[in-house]
């Protein structure tokens, strides 16, 4: 599941890049704004549900306080009425106060819960066609002369819906068609208005309309480029913090075998020294050779020899079981295992099944004096660190014991403790 979204999340992102040469980065400005028009002013299809996603996220986080503001905005409107429709103000109030207020507080308190972006976008246009129509209704029932100018508040509740309400442009489109047509009508049918203020007035709706629906597609635009910019970002980011993190890996790794380098042993030995010195408790140190290494990699080559390391590091790797444990590259066919807490004896077994695995891998050596497969010889000392000891001594201790187990026949554990 999370790698399908992970799959996915790349394809979006390599739709983003794709397309961010079009939006951000191009050759010729204005040749480029007109292949983003060609191309439908959207994003291909992963991209385009994800970033509506974003704008529904925004929109629903701000349609409270947006939907409040309308209503104070509408219901302070009637403080007009008894002026301009005084004839029927009181009509004017319960058109305003029991059907379109109510139908905005529905729209806006129930906005969040309609599951469908369908349903939520219809919610919008219906509401912003309902408010809109209420004015030329009021208009329309009042005979005083002052009702033909009631209207002219439909312009504001339209730029209200494409500009604050940001709908998507077909359902700013379609609210605005719908309440022009409405608007005409309504002028058509006002008794007192002569027809050049009524074609003047409507041209007026026509033209602050039709700004508000360019700037709801500059502003869809800008949301587009401002969405692709931080999309890029993060796609930055991400392979920014992939860089650090295997930079950080590589820094501690040995590139052959995978397991700890030195680097990272001689960080994590001085950690260990210090604790085991504070704590008073018993530090292990087991040093690993592969046996006859080089006759190995005489007679069956670097490469086989290389493969061979690898496996001995895996086996040596699943023997302890601590997270303290550290099982590290010393250099070459040597190997070092760093036991915190761990005494000789406990030491001395971890490093006999080490051998055991090591054995048990019966990779083939025809060449060593010792057995058939490769074998390995171990070290093995252990001490509490005390004031005046340093770790070199631990060290040389368990190197000290591998020179033994080597002297006595290899393909044994030899272990001290060190004092
Ligand atoms: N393939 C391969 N060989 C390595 C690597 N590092 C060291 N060696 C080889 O390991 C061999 C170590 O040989 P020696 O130090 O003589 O020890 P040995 O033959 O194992 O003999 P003893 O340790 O005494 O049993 C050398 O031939 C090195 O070239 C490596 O990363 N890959």
């Amino acid at each position: 599941m999370a790698r399908d979204k992970l799959v996915a999340n790349q394809q979006v992102i390599s739709v983003m890049l794709n397309e961010s040469v079009t939006l951000s980065a191009p050759p010729s400005g204005a040749s480029q704004e007109k292949q983003f028009w060609r191309q439908s002013g959207k994003f291909s299809t992963p991209m385009e549900d994800d970033f509506q996603r974003e704008v529904e996220r925004l929109r629903r986080r701000r349609i409270e306080r947006t939907g409040i503001a309308a209503i104070i905005i509408y219901g302070a409107f009637a403080l007009s009425d008894q002026v301009m429709v005084p004839d029927v103000y009181l009509m004017a109030w319960a058109i305003r106060f029991i059907i379109v207020v109510p139908v905005m507080l529905v729209s806006t308190v129930f906005y969040r819960h309609f599951k469908s972006a369908g349903a939520r976008e219809l919610a919008l246009a219906l509401c912003t066609i309902i408010t809109g129509a209420s004015l030329p209704v009021i208009a329309a029932l009042s005979s005083h002369p002052n009702a033909v100018h009631y209207q002219t508040g439909i312009t504001l509740v339209v730029l209200f819906g494409n500009i604050i309400l940001n709908q998507r442009l077909r359902s700013a489109v379609a609210t605005s068609v719908i309440l022009g047509v409405l608007y005409a009508f309504s002028l058509h049918a006002m008794r007192g208005m002569s027809a050049p203020i009524a074609l003047s007035n409507w041209m007026f709706f026509f033209a602050a309309v039709s700004i508000s629906l360019f700037a709801c597609v500059r502003m869809d635009q800008d949301r587009r480029r401002a969405y692709l910019a931080h999309c890029r970002e993060e796609e930055r980011n991400a392979q920014l913090s992939e860089a650090v993190a295997k930079l950080e890996r590589l820094s501690v790794q040995d590139t052959l075998t995978q397991l700890y380098n030195r680097r990272e042993f001689d960080r994590r030995f001085a950690l260990e020294w210090g604790r085991a010195r504070r704590d008073l408790a018993p530090l292990a140190l087991v040093i690993v050779d592969v046996d006859c290494f080089k006759p190995f990699n005489d007679n069956y080559g670097h490469p086989a020899g290389d493969t061979c390391l690898r496996k001995v590091a895996e086996a040596l790797s699943s023997v302890p079981r601590r997270s303290s444990d550290l099982v590290a590259r010393f250099g070459g066919e040597e190997f070092v295992v760093l036991l915190p807490e761990t005494a000789l004896e406990e030491a001395g077994k971890i490093a006999e099944r080490m051998r055991i695995a090591v054995l048990q891998l019966q990779i083939p050596h025809a060449h060593s004096p010792v057995a058939a497969v490769v074998t390995a010889s171990f070290g093995v000392a252990a001490m509490v660190p005390t004031a005046g000891m340093r770790e070199a001594d631990l060290l040389a201790a368990a190197d000290g014991a591998l020179y033994r187990a080597k002297a006595e026949g290899r393909n044994r554990v030899n272990g001290i403790v060190a004092a």
